[in-house]
């Protein structure tokens, strides 16, 4: 890094069909694990029931949705909560960083290694043509995958404790992206990924 580098400023990384960056660690009020913490002890969170196939499962983690505007996901209608003054300040540093603007939060929580979210794209037609999607993590590292959906091309990135990725352009047109179960123990970790709805 040079003189002239902010160590707050979102990296690049190359990928083919859309855009992809990368943050080790975003600047915050508190420490990491005292903001897992806080999410852990102030999120609403529930274990979703979603339709596969037609088929009711329940989600392989625990969920929680806040924002300003209604939402499906995976066959499901989602009534957001109002943001708690914590998922505030964490969106306020999240569109500094980014230079975009942002009206919900889905929390995803991964209690230990056997939790996971199946492989998907964040292409809901109330997230636009070419969706930014900002996703911060607190805790245990997992390896996020990226799967091109006509080449045979395949991502992994270890999306740390304090790390922000920001996924825009046409990336969710063109990738999917999932967190796989793994065999090594693997402590709490907390997901938020911060988008914009457009309201209907
Ligand atoms: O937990 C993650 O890193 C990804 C979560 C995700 O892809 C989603 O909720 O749409
Ligand atoms: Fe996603």
């Amino acid at each position: 890094m040079d003189l002239f580098d902010s160590p707050d400023t979102l990296q690049p990384i190359p990928i083919d069909d859309g855009e992809l960056s990368f943050l080790p660690q975003l600047p915050l009020p508190a420490t990491n694990a005292e903001i897992l913490q806080r999410l852990l002890d102030e999120t609403a969170w529930k274990k979703e029931t979603i339709f596969v196939w037609g088929k009711e499962q329940k989600q392989p983690r625990l969920s929680a949705w806040y924002g300003d505007a209604a939402y499906t996901y995976s066959g499901r209608l989602f009534r957001p909560l109002p943001l708690t003054s914590l998922l505030r300040e964490l969106q306020d540093i999240v569109e500094r960083v980014t230079a975009r603007r942002f009206n919900s939060v889905l929390l995803n929580c991964y209690r230990n290694e056997r939790d996971s979210v199946g492989m998907h794209s964040d292409d809901e037609p109330e997230l636009g043509p070419a969706p930014a999607i900002a996703s911060l993590t607190f805790g245990a590292t997992r390896t996020f995958i990226l799967k091109h959906k006509t080449l045979p091309k395949t991502l992994k990135l270890d999306l740390t404790d304090g790390s922000l990725l920001l996924m825009a352009g046409p990336l969710q047109r063109h990738w999917k992206h999932g967190i796989n179960k793994e065999t090594k123990p693997r402590g709490v970790r907390v997901n938020l990924t911060f988008r914009w709805i457009v309201s209907r």
